[in-house]
Parts: C-alpha cells; sequence; structure tokens
C-alpha cells in the first residue's frame, strides 16, 4: 500500500482533431470579452487562424514569445494586453509561447487559454520560467496554470520531425521523474506509465511519416499525461541537469533533454525498482534493468542526438556544469557526489550508450 496526498491540479482540457473548432465556446465558458493570441514570430500564420476564428473578440496578435521568456518580451505582452484592454491571452504554441502566457498571469491574474503545439508540457503546469539578465528564475504559482487547454492533433502537423522527436523525450522525461518522485501518487504513476507508452508507440511512426494524425494524436495524448505528472509532482535530478546545461550554457531544451535523460535514469535506476518496472512495461515489457539503454536507443533510432557535445557544449564546460548542478539540488532517489555526477556527465558529453 502507498501512502500519499493527491490534490489534482489540471486545467479544463478539451481533446481532439479539429477541436480547436471548440476555441468560441471555450472563451465564452471563461466569461472572455478581447482575447490577445500569443505565438513565436515562427507561428504567426497558426496565430492568424485563432485570431480570425474569434473575430471580433481578437484584441491583437503579439508574436514575440521566444525561449526561456526574456523579461523584456514579457513586459512588452503585459503591456500590450493592458493597452488592448485583453480580458484574456490565447497562447498557440509550444512551451515558449505558453511560457510567456504565463509571464502576464504572474503579474495580472490574466487567464489563459493554452492551444499547444509541441510536447513540452507546460500548458498542464503551474511552473513558470522568466529570464533577466541572463538568469532564469523558475517557480510554481497557480495563478499561471492555464484555464483552458484545447490540444488538437492537426495543428502538430507542421511541428518538424527532429523537434517532434526531441520534444517528445522531453515528455517522456516528465514521466520518468514522476515515477520516483517523492511526492508522487498511484494516480501520477498510471499517468506517466501510460504517457511513456503512448509517446514511445508514437514518436517512431511520425518519425516515418509526419503527417500520421493517429500518431500525432498518440504523442499529444501523451504529452497530455506526461505533462499532467510534472504539473503534479517534484522533479529530480534529470530536470535539473537539464536546467542547468539550458539555463548556464545555453543549451536548447528539448534535444537537452533527449540527452541527458537516459543518463540520469541510469544514475537513478538500482535506487528506484518500482520506477523501473513501470518503465520497462510502458516501453514493450523490456527488462527493467535495461530501460535507460532502450530509452537511448529509441533516440538514436528517431535520429535524436545523443551527445551533449553535439549540442554545442564544450568539455571544458563539464567541470562547471557539474559544480552548477550540485548547488540548490532537486530532491533525488541518489544522493549526489561530485564524482559520479561528473562521470555522468562524461558519458552523456561523448554520447556512450548507458
Ligand atoms: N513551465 C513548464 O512547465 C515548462 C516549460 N517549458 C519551457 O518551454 C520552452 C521550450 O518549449 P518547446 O515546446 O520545447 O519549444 P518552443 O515553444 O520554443 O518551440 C520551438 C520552436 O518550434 C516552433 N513550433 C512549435 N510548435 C510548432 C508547430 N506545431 N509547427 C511548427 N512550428 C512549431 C516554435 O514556434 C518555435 O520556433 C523552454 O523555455 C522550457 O523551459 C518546457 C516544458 C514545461
Ligand atoms: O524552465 C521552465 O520554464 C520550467 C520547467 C521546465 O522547463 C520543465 C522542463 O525542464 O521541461
Amino acid at each position: 500500500m502507498h501512502d500519499f496526498t493527491y490534490r489534482p491540479q489540471s486545467p479544463r482540457t478539451v481533446f481532439g482533431a479539429g477541436a480547436l473548432v471548440h476555441l468560441e465556446r471555450e472563451i465564452d465558458l471563461l466569461g472572455a470579452q478581447r482575447a490577445l493570441v500569443l505565438c513565436t514570430p515562427g507561428q504567426v500564420a497558426q496565430a492568424q487562424q485563432v485570431a480570425e476564428r474569434l473575430g471580433a473578440r481578437a484584441a491583437g496578435i503579439f508574436a514575440r514569445a521566444e525561449m526561456h521568456v526574456p523579461i523584456e518580451a514579457a513586459r512588452a505582452a503585459r503591456d500590450e494586453a493592458r493597452r488592448l484592454g485583453a480580458d484574456c491571452a490565447v497562447a498557440i504554441g509550444g512551451g515558449s509561447t505558453i511560457g510567456l502566457g504565463k509571464a502576464i498571469a504572474l503579474d495580472s491574474g490574466l487567464p489563459i487559454l493554452a492551444i499547444p503545439t509541441t510536447y513540452a508540457g507546460s500548458e498542464m503546469t503551474p511552473i513558470y520560467g522568466i529570464t533577466e539578465a541572463g538568469l532564469k528564475t523558475t517557480g510554481r504559482d497557480a495563478r499561471v496554470m492555464p484555464r483552458t487547454v484545447i490540444y488538437d492533433p492537426a495543428l502538430t502537423l507542421p511541428l518538424p520531425v527532429p523537434l517532434s522527436m526531441t520534444s517528445g523525450i522531453n515528455a517522456i522525461a516528465h514521466a520518468v521523474e514522476g515515477l520516483y518522485a517523492p511526492d508522487g501518487n498511484p494516480i501520477m504513476d498510471l499517468m506517466a506509465e501510460e504517457g511513456i507508452r503512448a509517446l514511445a508507440r508514437a514518436l517512431p511512426a511520425i518519425h516515418q511519416r509526419a503527417d500520421d494524425m493517429e500518431a500525432r494524436g498518440d504523442a499529444l495524448y501523451g504529452a497530455w499525461l506526461c505533462g499532467s505528472v510534472l504539473g503534479n509532482v517534484s522533479v529530480a535530478l534529470h530536470h535539473k541537469l537539464c536546467h542547468t546545461l539550458g539555463g548556464s550554457f545555453k543549451l536548447p531544451h528539448a534535444e537537452t533533454h533527449t540527452v541527458v535523460l537516459p543518463h540520469a535514469l541510469a544514475f537513478n535506476l538500482p535506487q528506484v525498482p518500482a520506477a523501473a518496472a513501470r518503465i520497462a512495461r510502458a516501453l514493450g515489457g523490456v527488462a527493467p534493468h535495461t530501460v535507460a539503454g532502450v530509452l537511448y536507443d529509441l533516440a538514436q533510432s528517431v535520429g535524436a542526438p545523443v551527445a551533449l557535445r553535439d549540442l554545442g557544449l564544450r568539455e571544458a564546460d563539464l567541470d562547471r556544469a557539474c559544480e552548477l548542478a550540485l548547488t540548490h539540488q532537486y530532491p533525488n532517489p541518489r544522493p549526489l557526489e561530485k564524482a559520479p555526477l561528473r562521470a555522468l556527465l562524461q558519458r552523456a558529453y561523448e554520447g556512450q550508450r548507458p
């Protein structure tokens, strides 16, 4: 038997191919009249599609979302929302765009409707991140949790295949760490296992055929499950390493998750047999002691990166990365010591199979 406390935190979720048709209804349910639509410069066409659907209730489009939410973009978006008298924000895009919406909500309490187009999972979490003077601060705050999420796999069809692969593995990482989180619970375990299963099934299919709607739907379903896990439990060494490498060495987010995950999991595996058993089941019934290697093989088989050196990290940075990862540690099942952590980073740098 488990001992646990479970207080679900989840936005209203509408899921399905073509689900964008429900946007007006969902805006009505929020009681909103003027929506500011957020996107990156690369997703203006999708933002226009949203604005057209909203008609007179589209207050405008703010197309300056970028990775890790620079404070300048957050301030400009807040000003624009005020100037236009927006009473809600619709964020269409990946974690960067949803993160911009969260930065507005943190300040103003503006309700966010998220339409995720990657598998990163930010839409399901009360976690925000803002970067100021080169330093990224993250935190949890109920105000930033989107009120409504519309998942429409059709909107993920243009997501480039390489980013689809790494973004999917970013999602798997949330579930893996959820399975050994000290504040986990049986519901999260079920969601994590099913999320890994869905993504491990979907990614090879999308790799073969980018417009496979069935697989796109499966991947987004997995992203919903894995994002929900991230929103409800704390994360450990794997996320700490990725935040260190992304924050201090500017490594790309999803790619870094993809490279680090097999190594962080191998490091913790002896301490987490129950998690290993669930991951093994989700990966098709492999032996639990092999799951880290199987995740490495999954990444390699879909053409995703497996070495930090291929993401722009220099070998000379490894000592500093190790030091930073040892400061302000996240709770981790295996105590962190310098030598094994440095060795982990070396293996990830070289792209060795764990
Ligand atoms: N707060 C949270 O809970 C979480 C936050 N994040 C944050 O999110 C950021 C990364 O988000 P990601 O989703 O990985 O990438 P992203 O949002 O930066 O998107 C990467 C690129 O792909 C483009 N793109 C996205 N969807 C597309 C589509 N369907 N078709 C064509 N192009 C598309 C975007 O416009 C962008 O240029 C990081 O800053 C990370 O820290 C990530 C996960 C959870
Ligand atoms: O860094 C943030 O914006 C907050 C959380 C995450 O990015 C989660 C992750 O590492 O995927």
